[in-house]
């Protein structure tokens, strides 16, 4: 259960941040926040993977070589920049600016989405599982865009027109990006074209957008909690050009530094499970600063409602391989991953197969 928020301000760190001058409230203050790794004379600070889309396109004789490295990059990274990824950039630079738009519009009408107790569609603050949790530096609009049918009413289609119509277009040219790639990540783990088509075409997809205000002492906060997503992949746009985004690589926490034009790709919790384990979802967090406030929008790709979420059924097959995750319904994941706080990637720990259990499958 959720538990309600005694927070002045609507409940809008956008409205707390505006108010305050020096101190941050103690809700908000980071207990045991990791350091951020700072390069010195003999380390250099190291970038995550790129990959371009046109290679894989056009892979030709190469194609082999370029489905390795793309595995080899979702196995030890679980993230990379995608460049040439084919989406019209006019329709990326508008869905920005109704986004920016969006978050500067008066608290009254984004209260419209407000989140309400129990549920975790719509906009607000980070949702309370327990009496003391601390709270993100961030407002979000989370909310499910497929299959429309679980659109809630009061949400996308009372967007303001222009909003709802450009995230619309966004989010068909993603669902399209998002199949290319899942074809092809499937394809470099020896995962069943079928198979991939069948999970995740017309799958459950859903967005977050945030909104991170500029906060008097940002090494004291987290603007979202280091976290993996409950995804097949994530792919992220950062909308105002401000960094943030950090990834937790062997155990030290990187700052992604976006490239122009460029999505970022994550491998979520479920791609991991459904490779078995070749490929590795990666823990991220988001850091904010005092000077400028920061937004982005992320889109997660998942399978149907309906699909099972464990080791694929062809990969086991083709690699002979036991699995090493249990199996569960896709809406019955959601619901377990939802109704915990954001916390590393413990929620994958408990899906993985411990010595002596049975296979569920
Ligand atoms: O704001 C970002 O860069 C990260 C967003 C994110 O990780 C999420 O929404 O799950
Ligand atoms: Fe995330």
């Amino acid at each position: 259960m959720a538990f309600s928020q005694p927070l002045p301000s609507h409940g809008s760190v956008q409205e707390l941040a505006k108010a305050l001058t020096l101190t941050v409230p103690h809700q908000y203050v980071q207990e045991h926040l990791e350091p951020t790794f700072v390069p010195n004379g003999s380390s250099t600070l190291p970038s995550i993977p790129v990959i371009d889309m046109n290679d894989l396109i056009m892979g030709g004789s190469n194609m082999h070589l370029q489905l390795k490295y793309l595995r080899s990059v979702c196995h030890e990274w679980g993230i990379f920049q995608l460049v040439n990824h084919g989406v019209d950039k006019s329709l990326v630079e508008k869905m920005k600016n109704e986004l920016v738009e969006f978050f500067n519009a008066p608290i009254e009408k984004k209260l419209k989405y407000k989140l309400k107790g129990g549920e975790y569609e719509g906009y607000g603050q980070t949702i309370l599982h327990a009496q003391g949790q601390k709270i993100d530096w961030a407002d979000r609009f989370y909310m499910i865009t497929n299959p429309r049918h679980r659109r809630k009413s009061n949400l996308l289609p009372e967007f303001p027109p222009l909003l709802r119509d450009t995230l619309e277009k966004y989010l068909l040219e993603l669902q399209k990006l998002g199949m290319t790639l899942f074809g092809l990540i499937g394809q470099a783990v020896d995962i069943d074209k079928g198979e991939m088509l069948e999970i995740f075409e017309d799958g459950m997809q859903s967005v977050r957008m945030t909104y991170y205000p500029p906060c008097p002492q940002p090494e004291l906060v987290v603007g979202l909690t280091p976290h993996s997503d409950a995804a097949g992949i994530t792919i992220l746009l950062q909308v105002n050009n401000v960094e943030g985004l950090q990834v937790k690589k062997d155990g030290i926490w990187i700052p992604v530094n976006f490239l122009s034009d460029a999505f970022v790709v994550n491998v979520g919790d479920i791609l991991e499970i459904l490779s078995n384990g070749v490929y590795n979802s990666i823990e991220h967090r988001a850091v904010v600063n005092s000077i400028k406030e920061r937004m982005s929008l992320a889109m997660f790709f998942n399978p149907k409602l309906e699909a099972d979420v464990g080791p694929s059924k062809s990969l086991i097959r083709n690699t002979g391989k036991p699995p090493l995750y249990k199996t569960l319904v896709m809406e019955q994941y959601l619901k377990e991953f939802f109704s915990r706080k954001l916390n590393g990637k413990t929620f994958l720990e408990k899906m993985k197969i411990k010595n002596g259990e049975g296979h569920e499958t």
